[in-house]
């Protein structure tokens, strides 16, 4: 697959261009602040009584209502919450989305799904950076940048894969490199990965072994470090060198065990239900569910929320991580 570095971007695409950077939490106060660091022309635009103004302000960063922010810009960036785009989107942004102007976004969510259907003057294309909003400006600052993805939805002016690439060059993606995809394959993919591996596969696969290990009388406390707690470890040693080098770096009994159990856990029934969710992503029946979820104003959300951080292994890690105030205890 080609990786895309700084030298296949054109920063001078976006020269003389104004950028609406729409939201400002982890994702738009990183990508504004490094296209402002990269010398481009870049505006917030928030709701009027927005908890994140002073932050934007304080950034050195001009903020506008989200329909001037869209009305003053050629591109668009919109990075609210998902869930909150199609409204803010119909209402603020489309009646400014004149012929020419870009639209751009980090997930692919709502134009996969159809929740947002631009009009077809406009270029439509996403730029996602593989990383929470304050890795992608610290490794900025560093000099450094995070890889990501890019995808061209609509090519009204010819110009929409050089802006896809320019923008990710601005906010640092070229650096590390990028790769181009689809909105469909990086909603997908992304949807998959955070419910089966990252989010809900992790959360699970931890609770799941905590809860073992307290039911058969073992302290939560000695639960907690060897489920929770101790994951940071292996995982940064996957991280930095794959699974490879963090089996070479825990012990032998580590890693035998590792082979002999591994597939017990992670066994056939397990990979009949990632193929099962990855069809309910593909067909929209999750897209369909999260919709409707959000047009309840979120029930299932909110009381799976209260539930979980009513667990043991909350508490119990709330008191654990007084002991390690480094972590910079929430
Ligand atoms: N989080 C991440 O690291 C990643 C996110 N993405 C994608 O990036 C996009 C943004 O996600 P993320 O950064 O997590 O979003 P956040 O939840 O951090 O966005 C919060 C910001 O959006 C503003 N906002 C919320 N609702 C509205 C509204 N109705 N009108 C105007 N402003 C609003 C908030 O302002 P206020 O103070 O007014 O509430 C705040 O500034 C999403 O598409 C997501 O899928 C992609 C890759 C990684
Ligand atoms: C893993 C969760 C994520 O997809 C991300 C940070 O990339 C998200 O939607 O927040
Ligand atoms: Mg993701
Ligand atoms: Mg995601």
């Amino acid at each position: 697959m080609k990786v895309f570095y700084d030298g296949d971007a054109d920063l001078n695409l976006l020269k003389g261009k104004k950028i609406a950077v729409i939201g400002y939490g982890s994702q738009g106060r990183a990508q504004a602040q490094n296209l402002k660091d990269s010398g481009l022309d870049v505006v917030v635009g928030l709701r009027p009584n927005s908890s994140s103004r002073l932050t934007a302000e304080q950034d050195g960063l001009p903020v506008m209502t989200v329909a001037e922010a869209a009305a003053a810009a050629d591109i668009i960036q919109i990075l609210i919450p998902d869930e909150n785009q199609p409204a803010v989107y119909r209402e603020e942004i489309a009646p400014h989305l004149t012929p020419g102007k870009a639209l751009g976004f980090s997930h692919g969510f709502n134009i996969h799904y159809g929740q947002i259907v631009p009009p077809p003057d406009v270029d439509v294309f996403l730029v996602a950076p593989k990383s929470p909003g304050p890795m992608l400006r610290r490794l900025y600052t560093e000099g450094k940048g995070v890889p990501g993805l890019f995808a061209v939805h609509q090519d009204y002016t010819g110009q929409a894969r050089g802006l896809a690439l320019a923008y990710a060059k601005a906010i640092g993606l070229t650096r590390a490199g990028v790769f181009e995809t689809t909105f469909r394959e990086e909603t997908e993919t992304d949807l998959f990965g955070e419910q089966c591996v990252l989010c809900g596969g992790v959360t699970a696969l931890i609770k799941a072994g905590f809860e073992t290990l307290v039911e058969a009388g073992y302290a939560p406390e000695i639960a907690y470090f060897e489920c929770l707690h101790e994951l940071k470890l292996i995982v940064d040693l996957i991280y930095e060198g794959g699974l490879t080098e963090m089996r070479r770096r825990v012990s032998n009994t580590a890693e035998y065990g590792d082979y002999r159990v591994g597939p017990r856990i992670i066994n056939d029934y397990v990979r009949e239900e990632m193929r099962q969710v990855l069809k309910e992503i593909q067909s929209g029946e999750f897209a369909r569910e999260w919709i409707l979820e959000n047009q309840a104003n979120q029930p299932v959300l909110k009381a799976c929320r209260r539930r979980e951080q009513e667990h043991l292994i909350e508490r119990v890690g709330k008191e654990l991580r007084r002991m390690m105030p480094w972590l910079g205890q929430k």
